[in-house]
């Protein structure tokens, strides 16, 4: 079930800044990565998802309603964690949290107090004392203390030190095992990674890749490293990589015996009979990256354009 939804949505700021004809759909109970450089068009997309913004052309909506028109409905319902937040200074966190929770009409504060001791919040203080990081902490848990079924999330982790976003990539993964429909916008590949099933890559206002995670795993060719005893069977392994076509040898050093080969999933079996007969003395995976993917990708495409950052 599509939960939301962009139809070739364009808005036009001119000089080329905008979304121009963006069209994605973010189904039931996945998350979904929305991963683009600085000025890619991501928050104008999402302005549009919380219907913020009218689109010139196209339609968007969440459940079945238009965001434009539903905007009340929309942003009553969804939990929106901004970019940027702006919070009021002169209250108390608790204060603050107090306020969020009568106008979203919260009753029961346990997802609350969940919430505030997960992402370990001290609300006591005056807001305009607190450090970017605590603000930013304030904004989540208010951003959720209803527990919405739907989250959008414009780069949550920004003004979050390494640990702290660590543990908001944990609430990522826990809010997906409890059901949720998050769409999380990030230029940061290790988050979208860890995180989304679906992506989504916008440059200059333009999809320009879309993709499901465990798809792309399927086709991506596997790296190991490893590690052969002596001299003699390293020059005969190397041999009989470079004879099979379906393993790739892609560095080898004959000074260490060591060796670094590749091959697609489908190719594994025969890899692992092939260094079956062999004294291997070290062999590891080398893990995914999805930057080093994309960067290869756009280097085949259309030689290294993508100014990422
Ligand atoms: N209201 C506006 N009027 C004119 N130009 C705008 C407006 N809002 C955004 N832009 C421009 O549209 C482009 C996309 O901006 P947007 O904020 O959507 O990017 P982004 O991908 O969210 O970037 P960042 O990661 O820096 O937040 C940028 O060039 C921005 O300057």
């Amino acid at each position: 079930m599509t939960v939301i939804s962009l139809q070739h949505v364009t808005k036009d700021y001119g000089h080329g800044r905008g979304i121009f004809d963006v069209s994605f759909n973010v189904e039931k109970g996945t998350v979904y990565g929305f991963l683009g450089p600085n000025g890619a068009g991501k928050t104008t997309a999402i302005r549009h998802i919380m219907g913020f913004s009218k689109p010139q052309q196209g339609i968007v909506t969440v459940n079945g309603l238009d965001s434009w028109t539903n905007a009340s409905t929309i942003q009553e319902k969804l939990g929106y964690l901004p970019g940027e937040v702006a919070l009021p200074e002169n209250l108390s966190g608790e204060q603050f949290i107090q306020m969020m929770m009568d106008l979203r009409k919260v009753k029961d504060d346990t997802h609350c107090k969940k919430l505030i001791d997960f992402f370990e919040l001290d609300a006591s203080g005056k807001i305009k004392r607190m450090s970017l990081g605590m603000k930013r902490k304030l904004a989540i848990v208010t951003a959720f203390m209803h527990d919405p079924d739907v989250l959008v999330l414009d780069e949550p982790t920004s003004g979050l030190d390494p640990i702290m976003q660590q543990r908001f990539i944990d609430f990522v993964k826990e809010e997906k095992k409890r059901g949720k429909t998050i769409l999380l916008s990030s230029h940061i590949f290790t988050e979208v990674d860890a995180t989304c099933d679906e992506i989504s890559i916008i440059k200059d206002g333009h999809l320009i890749s879309s993709f499901n995670k465990q798809e792309l795993l399927k086709m991506t060719e596997k790296v190991f490293n490893l590690t052969v005893q002596n001299a003699m069977h390293y020059t005969q392994l190397v041999q009989m990589i470079e004879s099979n076509a379906a393993i790739h040898l892609l560095f080898k050093n004959e000074q260490t015996n060591e060796l670094q080969v590749g091959c697609y999933p489908g190719d594994l079996p025969q890899l692992i009979k092939l260094l079956a007969d062999f004294p291997i003395s070290s062999f590891n995976e080398v893990p995914f990256s999805l930057e080093k993917h994309f960067m290869e990708f756009y280097d085949r495409r259309v030689g290294g354009e993508l100014a990422w950052q």
